[in-house]
């Protein structure tokens, strides 16, 4: 099945800046979208509680910050980038009142739609522009002139005009300079969790510690193991990045690639893949999302003691100390960050 990719061309920026938009939280992807719109022409207004800690930077970045609530009274097209457990209760207090006939509702991810926690009215559009990558590099590649890949959805399309402000707002964050691919929010949804629990940061980090773990209880030094394992890990995954697996084989040599063809499948072997249809499984049914919610409303204990016990890895020490002697490594990843 092909899809449809959109760059530059296609998205009319005219559209987002002919909108007032209003940016719900002030975080990772917060931040840079309210930013890039700015930077784009476009009319931003963020959205943030009275306490949050946010506030100040992005007023000090030069937005104008005014309630949730209020922020969503004047916009006519409201982006949710508060985290997806908050979206519930913030979308019932704060948006849902201030909706109205014509006005967007935008997603950067379709957590809420997709489990229906959130179910908007008819005559709104409900559309979303969810960047492949983190906030943070979301702005510095905009900044630098470059794009972060964005997939774009369209749950309602109330006005007929849903999609091509969807691409206008892709356009307007660098989204459409790399490509904007058309999806669902089902699609968008079970692949997003699928990757980040499997593969982006749950497989990533795993494989990390683990081969660090082996290597640092055989007596190998933690900064050898360090090296080794995650600083090289960036060097090599730039190549895939670069020109797909075949360039990361094209560089290294034929003994690291003999390993790799002989070895890898037996680290990550059929076990591995079944427990990886397991996951996708458990995000298709809800089971993870009702986990999710679940554990956020109890006060999120289990998060709280693997983020801590992740903190307290051996590997964040030595990484931490190695760093330090690269100056142009640990660096602030944005201006704001
Ligand atoms: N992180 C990422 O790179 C990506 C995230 N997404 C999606 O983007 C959305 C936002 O995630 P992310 O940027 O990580 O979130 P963050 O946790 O980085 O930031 C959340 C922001 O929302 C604010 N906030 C918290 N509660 C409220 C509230 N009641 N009302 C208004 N604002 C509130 C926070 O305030 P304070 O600053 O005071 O804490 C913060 O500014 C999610 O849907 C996520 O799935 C999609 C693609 C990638
Ligand atoms: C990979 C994690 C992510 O899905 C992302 C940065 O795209 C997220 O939810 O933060
Ligand atoms: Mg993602
Ligand atoms: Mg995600």
């Amino acid at each position: 099945m092909s899809v449809e990719v959109y760059y530059d061309d296609d998205a009319d920026l005219g559209l987002i800046q002919g909108r007032k938009v209003a940016v719900i939280g002030y975080g990772s992807q917060g931040h840079a979208h309210a930013l890039s719109l700015r930077d784009s022409g476009v009319d931003v207004v963020v959205g943030l509680p009275e306490g949050s800690k946010s506030r100040a930077k992005a007023e000090e970045q030069g937005l104008r910050v005014l309630t949730p609530a209020e922020a969503s009274a004047e916009a006519d097209v409201i982006m949710i980038l508060a985290p997806d457990t908050a979206q519930r209760r913030i979308y019932a207090e704060s948006i849902a009142p201030n909706l109205a006939a014509g006005k967007a509702l935008f997603f950067g991810h379709g957590f809420n739609i997709r489990y229906g926690l959130i179910k908007p009215p008819a005559d709104v559009d409900v559309a979303m522009v969810a960047p492949k990558g983190p906030g943070h590099l979301v702005r510095r590649q905009y900044a630098d002139g470059k794009g972060v890949p964005c997939l774009v959805a369209v749950e309602q399309d109330a006005s007929g005009g849903a999609l091509a402000l969807a691409l206008s707002y892709a356009k307007g964050i660098g989204g459409t300079r790399a490509g904007a691919i058309r999806t669902t929010f089902t699609e968008e949804t079970e692949t997003d969790l699928f990757g980040e629990q499997a593969v982006l940061c749950g497989g990533a980090a795993a494989l990390v510690q683990t081969g660090f773990e082996v290597l640092t209880e055989a007596g190998y030094a933690p900064e050898v193991a360090y090296f080794e394992c995650l600083h090289e890990l960036k060097l090599i995954v730039d190549l895939m990045y670069e020109g797909g697996i075949a360039k990361m084989r094209y560089s290294i040599s034929d003994t690291a690639e003999y390993g790799d063809l002989s070895r890898g499948p037996r680290v990550i072997d059929a076990r591995v893949k079944e427990e990886m249809r397991k996951i996708l499984s458990e995000v298709q049914s809800g089971e993870f999302a009702r986990e999710w919610v679940a554990e956020d409303e109890a006060g999120r204990p289990n998060f709280s003691k693997w983020q801590a016990e992740g903190a307290a890895h051996p590997i964040e020490e030595t990484g931490r100390k190695l760093r330090g002697m690269m100056s142009w490594v640990d660096r602030p990843i944005t201006e704001t960050a």
